[in-house]
């Protein structure tokens, strides 16, 4: 909890955009990132940070996204150093959902029980706490997730957006 505590002031710092900075962009492991940034928060280096990363299309996740997404909660899981997870988004909006624009192309069992969901339901076997820090739009899958699988921690949550027709922190 101490190592959550410390991270609180950094969060309205974490959910600007850093474009450009690759020291960022780059995970404990080495691995670079498209669509999602890392990295290890607290005086313990113990809090792992994923930011969603895909403004122009509103963190909606596509599978490159739910695939580095997947890679760095397991890469965080098995980091003995970490204890919990945080999973932000950008200032506008956690996510967008599933990428509608990639699903167009998919039919519909493709879209519901092959890769695509199923990779998404592998990232609730992280048995580490993730806490997600919702800012702006939460659009079905894209709030699903918070709701059911991660522990959303109102505190973290910071009122900036318009009004939507969908769920909004
Ligand atoms: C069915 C399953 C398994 C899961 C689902 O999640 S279904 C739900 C999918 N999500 C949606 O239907 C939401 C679609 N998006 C919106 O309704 C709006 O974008 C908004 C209300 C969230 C925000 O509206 P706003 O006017 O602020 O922004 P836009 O101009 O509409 O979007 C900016 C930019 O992002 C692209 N975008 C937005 N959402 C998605 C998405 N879900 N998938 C792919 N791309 C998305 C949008 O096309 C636009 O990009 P372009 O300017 O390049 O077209």
């Amino acid at each position: 909890m101490a190592a959550l505590r410390s991270l609180l002031p950094c969060v309205p710092g974490l959910l600007r955009p850093r474009h450009g900075c690759a020291a960022l962009r780059t995970f404990a492991a080495g691995a670079k990132f498209e669509y999602i940034i890392t990295e290890k928060k607290g005086k313990a280096h113990n809090v792992g940070l994923i930011q969603l990363n895909r403004p122009k299309a509103l963190n909606a996740l596509c599978k490159g996204l739910i695939t580095e997404l997947s890679q760095a909660l397991q890469a965080f899981e098995e980091d003995r150093a970490v204890g919990a997870i945080v999973l932000t988004g950008g200032e506008k909006v956690f996510a967008a959902g599933a990428d509608i624009k990639e699903m167009q192309a998919l039919t519909f069992q493709e879209c519901s029980f092959t890769q695509f969901l199923r990779q998404l339901d592998q990232l609730s076997q992280v048995k580490k706490p993730i806490i997600a820090a919702v800012n702006g739009y939460a659009v079905s899958v894209g709030l699903r997730r918070p709701r059911t699988q991660f522990f959303t921690a109102s505190c973290l949550c910071m009122e900036r957006g318009t009004g939507s027709c969908f769920e909004k922190a």
